[in-house]
C-alpha cells in the first residue's frame, strides 16, 4: 500500500464527498439490513395466528404494516444504494482525471532523452491501462469494502443476537469463499493480462499493414501479411480461451459455496428449532437471506484484494515516472532576454544513448539579425546544432551563450518562446490546416494565418483544396504532399514571429523554384531575426551572412558564399556540382 499513499493528496481533496459517500454507504446497509428481520416477524405473526393467539383482522393488519415497512426500507435503501455509487465512483472518476494530468505534465516536462529511453506503447500504457487499474481501487474497491465491512459488522449484531451458534456455522464457509475467490481473480488478472498483450500485438500488426498498405501492395505481399495476421490471430484466441476457462469456475463456485451455507442454516437451524433452542422457523428464513446477502460482499474481499494489488502495481509504474527529474531544467524564475545573438564556444556534445559524440569543439558565432546556413554530409551533426539552441539537451562541454548570457542560465520558457523551429520531418497534427499553422501562435487572427502560409508559398494551395483552411488532414482527413506539409510547417513557424528561426532541412521537398520564392520571402521576414538554415543545397545557403560546414562534428570551412566558392573543399564542390545538376535539368 506504499505506492498507493500517492493518492492520499487527492482523497483528501474530496474529503467532503468520501465522508458523504461513507455515510450513505453505512445507512444504505441499515436499511436493506431490515428486510431480513421483517421476513422473520411475518413467521412469527403466522406462526401466533395457527396457534390461535392472535385473530384473523389482526394478523392482516399486521401483514400489511410490516409489508409497508419491507418496501419502504427497500426503495429507501435502493435511492441510498443510488447516492453512495454517485459519490464514491464519482470521486474515483475524479481522481482518475488529476492523475491523467497529473502524468501528462510529467510527460511534458520531461527531456528528450527520456522519450528515447520509453517506448510510446509503455507511455500511453501508464496514462490508461495503468490509472484504470488505480481507479479501480480509488473507486470500487473502497466503496465495496465499506460496503463488506458495514454489512458484515450489522449482520453479524443481529444474527449473534438472534442465534449464536447458528451464526458460527453459518459464516463458517465464508472466508473459504473470500480466499477461492482471491486466487481465481489472481489467476483471471494473470491471464487477462497475457489476453491483453496478445491483442495489443495483434493491433499493433493490424495498424501497421494499414499504415503500410501501399508498401505491401506493391510488393505483392498480401499473403504472406495475411498468414501473419492468422497466426497472431490464433495465439490470441488460443489465450481468450484459457481466460474463459477459469472465468467459468466463478459463478459455479459462488453457487456452491451459497448452496453450502443455505444446507448449514437449514440442517443446523431446523435441529435447533426441533429441540427448542431458537423460537420460530423465521429465524432460519432470515439467516437464509442474510447469507445471501452476505455471499458477494465477502466474495468481494478476495476481488478486493486482488484490484488492490493491481493498483499498487499499477501505481508502483506510475510513481516511477513522476519521480523522474527532467533532465533539462528550468532553474531561472525571472524572465531573461532573448534576442538573437548566439555564440557556440567549443562545444562538444555526445549523445547519452547511443555514445555518439556529434558535436567536437564548436565554435561559431551569430550576431542579432544574421543568417548563418549550415551545411555537411549527412550524420555530421547539423540537426544537433538547432537542438542545442533551443537546449533540447545539455552540452557536454564548452559554452554556449545567447545574448552573452550562458544558455542553462536563460528562462527555459522564454529561450523556447523566442524560437520558431521548422523540424526535420514536418509533423502535422490531424486537425484543420488553420489549426495546425495556429499551433504556432494560440491567438492568431485568420488574416494572420493567411499571411503566414502565403509567406510559406502555401496559401495557393490550401484555397485548392474543397474546405480551405479548414481542410482536415491526417487519418481523418487529407494527405499533402511532402512539399506542402513543409511549408505548412514553415508557416506554423513564421506565424509565431520569433527572434530566432531555426530551418532544418526543411526545403528539402520542395522544387528548386519554390525554394527560390520562399528564400525571398523568408529574406523580409528574417530581416531582423537570427536565423539558422541546415541544408544540403547551395541555393538555400548562398545569401546567407555566414556559413559552416561541419564533417564528423567538426567544422572543416566557414565564411561566405564568394569566399567559399573560391577556396577548394565541400562547399565548393558541393556548388559545383549542383551548378551542373541545374543546368543539366
Ligand atoms: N536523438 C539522437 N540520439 C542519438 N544519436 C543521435 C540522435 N540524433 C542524432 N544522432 C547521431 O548524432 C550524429 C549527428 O546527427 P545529426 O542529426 O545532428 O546529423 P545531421 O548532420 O543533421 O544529419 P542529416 O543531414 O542526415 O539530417 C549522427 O551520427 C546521428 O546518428
Amino acid at each position: 500500500m506504499k505506492e498507493l499513499q500517492h493518492l492520499n493528496k487527492y482523497f483528501l481533496k474530496y474529503k467532503t464527498k468520501l465522508i458523504l459517500g461513507i455515510l450513505i454507504t453505512i445507512i444504505a446497509r441499515i436499511f436493506l439490513l431490515y428486510t431480513p428481520r421483517y421476513v422473520r416477524k411475518i413467521f412469527i405473526v403466522v406462526e401466533n395466528y395457527l396457534d390461535g393467539k392472535i385473530t384473523e383482522k389482526v394478523i392482516k393488519s399486521e401483514l400489511i404494516e410490516i409489508i409497508i415497512y419491507i418496501i419502504g426500507a427497500a426503495i429507501i435503501g435502493a435511492i441510498l444504494t443510488f447516492f453512495m455509487r454517485q459519490y464514491i465512483i464519482n470521486i474515483s472518476r475524479y481522481i482518475e482525471y488529476d492523475l491523467k494530468n497529473e502524468v501528462y505534465a510529467q510527460y511534458q516536462k520531461l527531456s528528450l532523452n527520456f522519450y528515447k529511453k520509453n517506448r510510446t506503447g509503455d507511455l500511453m500504457n501508464r496514462i490508461s491501462e495503468d490509472v484504470g487499474r488505480v481507479r479501480m481501487y480509488a473507486g470500487p474497491a473502497i466503496m465495496y469494502s465499506i460496503n463488506t465491512i458495514t454489512l458484515f459488522i450489522i449482520a453479524i449484531i443481529y444474527m449473534y443476537n438472534q442465534a449464536p451458534l447458528l451464526t458460527m456455522y453459518t459464516v463458517i464457509p465464508l472466508p473459504i469463499l473470500s480466499v477461492a475467490i482471491y486466487k481465481l481473480s489472481k489467476e483471471i488478472h494473470n491471464r487477462s493480462t497475457i489476453v491483453q498483450q496478445y491483442l495489443s500485438k495483434l493491433s499493433t500488426y493490424t495498424q501497421e499493414s494499414f499504415s503500410g498498405i501501399s508498401v505491401i501492395k506493391a510488393y505483392g505481399i498480401e499473403p504472406q501479411t495475411s498468414a501473419n495476421f492468422e497466426t497472431l490471430a490464433e495465439e490470441s484466441k488460443n489465450k481468450q480461451v484459457n481466460l474463459a476457462k477459469v472465468e467459468a469456475w466463478f459463478f459455479p463456485m459462488m453457487i456452491l459455496l451459497i448452496g453450502t451455507s443455505n444446507l448449514l442454516v437449514i440442517y443446523i437451524g431446523g435441529m435447533q428449532y426441533i429441540n427448542g433452542e431458537i423460537e420460530s422457523l423465521g429465524t432460519i428464513a432470515e439467516f437464509i437471506i442474510y447469507v445471501n446477502m452476505l455471499t458477494w460482499p465477502v466474495a468481494t474481499v478476495g476481488w478486493v484484494t486482488s484490484i488492490v494489488q493491481q493498483a499498487e502495481a499499477s501505481q508502483k509504474r506510475i510513481n516511477e515516472f513522476l519521480k523522474i527529474e527532467p533532465e533539462i531544467k528550468n532553474d531561472v524564475d525571472k524572465h531573461t532576454e532573448v534576442t538573437g545573438d548566439i555564440v557556440f564556444k567549443d562545444v562538444t556534445f555526445t549523445y547519452d544513448d547511443t555514445n555518439i559524440q556529434a558535436l567536437k569543439g564548436v565554435s561559431f558565432e551569430i550576431k542579432n539579425g544574421e543568417t548563418l546556413a549550415i551545411l555537411g554530409k549527412t550524420g555530421s551533426g547539423k540537426s544537433t546544432i538547432l537542438d542545442l539552441i533551443g537546449r533540447l539537451y545539455d552540452i557536454d562541454q564548452g559554452v554556449i551563450t545567447i545574448n552573452n548570457l550562458s544558455i542553462e542560465k536563460h528562462n527555459l520558457s522564454d529561450l523556447r518562446d523566442s524560437i520558431g523551429y521548422v523540424p526535420q520531418d514536418a509533423f502535422l497534427f490531424s486537425d484543420t490546416i488553420k489549426n495546425n499553422i495556429k499551433f504556432g501562435k494560440e491567438n492568431a487572427t485568420d488574416e494572420e494565418v493567411i499571411e503566414a502560409a502565403k509567406n510559406a508559398q502555401v496559401h495557393k494551395n490550401i484555397v485548392k483544396f474543397n474546405n480551405g483552411y479548414d481542410t482536415v488532414l491526417g487519418e481523418r482527413g487529407i494527405t499533402l504532399s511532402g512539399g506542402q506539409k513543409q511549408r505548412v510547417s514553415i508557416a506554423r513557424a513564421i506565424i509565431k514571429a520569433p527572434k530566432i528561426l531555426l530551418f532544418d532541412d526543411c526545403l528539402s521537398a520542395v522544387d528548386t523554384e519554390t525554394e527560390e520564392k520562399i528564400l525571398k520571402t523568408l529574406n523580409k521576414i528574417t530581416a531582423n531575426k537570427t536565423s539558422v538554415i541546415v541544408s544540403h543545397r547551395v541555393s538555400s545557403a548562398k545569401n546567407a551572412d555566414k556559413i559552416i560546414v561541419l564533417d564528423d562534428g567538426k567544422i572543416v570551412q566557414q565564411g561566405t558564399h564568394d569566399s567559399l566558392i573560391n577556396v577548394d573543399g565541400y562547399y565548393k564542390h558541393l556548388y559545383l556540382k549542383q551548378l551542373s545538376e541545374t543546368a543539366a535539368s
